[in-house]
């Protein structure tokens, strides 16, 4: 039987929830502390642990069908590959900064100025864009040490929290990419393994809406109930079961965790009480 062959990164920021992920899809892999390949006792999958730079070139040339990696790499690479899923970890964004003492004027700031970077496409894509004509210094990594080196006026990198800037005395001034790990395919994929990619993402979107969910449990007063109950679309519509107290009813529903607090405070304005929310593991729409 065919196993489909997914590429992760060996060792790095997306190494830990690319397996986390495979874990809560239910596939069991022994991973070897050394090893470079694993096979799932349970899911026709393989995993191949690579440096995940190297991800999209292996997934374009079929040696891996599948592989976990950032967007900006995907786009910086511009390989022949397909993004299929989206899946909600390592996000970040791709901006510019410059020297926090500097005025910033806006993007033609940047005119004939020198920026360093570890993602040259991305970013001379942007300049030609926007008809601006800037010097681009390529290099590896620790890039927001460059412009107080005297390697560049600004840099152009990744960005979290914001504190790899901080420390460096920069400023974010624009932001041009807004990235997350995604799932990368192969174009070539044999029938077999679309098929088994499909469960894949099956498997994946299960996990991916539940962690974006939460199950609410509420006790809500008899003359509200309309009220709270359209605060609560749920999936299909709520639960609705009488309480042993005369007057009050029990509400179950599911929300989504971006609107949990607007939600919530609603609700106890209605006259909701003894609301419990709950993780949920797995999610079938
Ligand atoms: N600070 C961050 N917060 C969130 N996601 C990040 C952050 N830094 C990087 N990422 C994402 O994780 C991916 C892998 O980053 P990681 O630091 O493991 O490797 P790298 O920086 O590409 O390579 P190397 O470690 O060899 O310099 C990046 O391509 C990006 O998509
Ligand atoms: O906004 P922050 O939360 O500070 O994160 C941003 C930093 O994180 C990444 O570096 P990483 O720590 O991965 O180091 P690396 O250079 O070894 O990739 C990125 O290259 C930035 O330097
Ligand atoms: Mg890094």
């Amino acid at each position: 039987m065919s196993k489909l062959r997914l590429a992760i990164q060996k060792n790095g920021r997306l190494s830990e929830k690319s397996l986390k992920l495979l874990e809560e899809c239910g596939i069991k892999i022994s991973n070897g502390t050394r090893k470079l390949k694993s096979v799932s006792s349970n899911f026709p999958l393989e995993i191949l642990f690579l440096r995940d730079d190297d991800i999209p070139q292996y997934v374009e040339q079929g040696v891996a069908d599948i592989g976990i990696i950032g967007l900006n790499e995907v786009l910086e690479q511009k390989k022949n590959i397909a993004v299929v899923q989206k899946l909600g970890f390592a996000q970040c964004r791709l901006s510019l900064a410059i020297p926090k003492e500097e005025t910033y004027s806006g993007i033609q700031y940047f005119e004939n100025k020198k920026v360093a970077t570890s993602y040259p496409e991305i970013l001379s894509s942007f300049f030609k864009e926007k008809n601006i004509n800037v010097q681009i210094e390529k290099i590896g990594g620790s890039v927001e040490i460059a412009p107080g080196i005297g390697l560049s006026d600004g840099i152009f990198d990744i960005i979290s929290t914001g504190s790899t800037l901080l420390t460096n005395g920069l400023k974010e001034v624009e932001t041009v990419l807004e990235s997350e790990a995604v799932l990368i395919s192969s174009e070539n994929l044999s029938n077999e393994n679309q098929e088994i990619l499909k469960k894949l993402l099956f498997r994946i979107n299960a996990v991916k809406e539940a962690s974006e969910s939460k199950y609410i449990l509420l006790n809500a007063p008899n003359e509200n109930l309309e009220k709270i109950i359209n605060l609560l679309p749920g999936m299909k519509s709520p639960t609705v079961l009488p309480l042993a107290e005369n007057g009050w009813s029990s509400i179950h529903s599911v929300i989504k965790e971006d609107k949990f607090w607007d939600v919530i405070e609603n609700l106890k304005k209605e006259g909701a009480q003894g609301i419990l929310v709950l993780e949920i593991e797995k999610m079938i729409l």
